[in-house]
């Protein structure tokens, strides 16, 4: 795979920082991105989709996003729940490195950026929200839900959103069945179908 996509571990090509303006959570904003992310000209039509409809996350505890990029739904999460803290893992450091100046220039205190290994292996969230990487293949994609989607705290909800026709049908399906089919402790289902995406629910009761 070229070291080019916008998940490689370090991106080729100059870091050079772009000043983007965005609206996240009602709130005018500017925020650095740079070339060798995702949607580094500003929030993708997909995590938008999410942040409209995704209800609000758990107001305490720990939330989780996976794979942050220059961090729009981390920041998210951050503003509307103020009171917990929230761990925005990437593999990319160029994205880990502009989520955290974005937390840092937001005086979003609560935020907490890592890379996946770094983080706590007891810990577990009371919210996930993810654009997941669906383009890493449907392996790799897999590999990651099966490490992090377990990791929902009881009462907890993950909300993904993926584009319907990059497979959001077949990735649910696999979903429910990683985390142990209808009887078991977790939910999956559609919550909602906007702009060519699905925004999956996992829930665990
Ligand atoms: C679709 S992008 C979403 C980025 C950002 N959350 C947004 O909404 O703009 C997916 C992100 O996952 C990251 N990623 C890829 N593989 C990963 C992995 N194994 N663990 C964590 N993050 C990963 C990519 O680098 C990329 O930033």
């Amino acid at each position: 795979m070229s070291s080019q996509h916008y998940f490689s571990a370090s991106p080729e090509g100059p870091f050079t920082r772009r000043r983007v303006e965005v609206t996240l959570d009602g709130r005018p904003v500017a925020v650095n991105t740079a070339g060798g992310i995702f949607s580094p000209e500003g929030v993708d039509k997909g995590t938008a989709v999410l942040l409209k409809h995704a209800p609000d996350p758990a107001a305490t505890g720990n939330l989780l996003d996976i794979g942050c990029g220059w961090g729009p739904i981390a920041l998210v999460l951050a503003m509307r729940s103020p009171e917990a803290t929230v761990w925005a893992v990437d593999v990319n450091e160029r994205s880990r490195t502009l989520c955290a100046e974005n937390a840092a220039a937001l005086g979003l205190s609560n935020v907490r950026v890592m890379a996946p290994e770094d983080i706590p292996s007891d810990l577990h969230f009371d919210t996930i929200w993810s654009n997941p990487p669906i383009r890493v293949g449907k392996q790799a994609l897999h590999d990651l839900l099966e490490h992090w989607l377990p990791r929902l705290q009881p009462g907890g909800a993950a909300w993904l959103v993926v584009q319907k026709n990059l497979g959001a049908d077949s990735l649910l399906g696999w979903i429910g069945e990683m985390l142990g089919g209808a009887a078991g402790e977790f939910r999956s289902d559609r919550a909602e179908t906007s702009k060519g995406f699905r925004l999956l629910r996992i829930a665990r009761s």
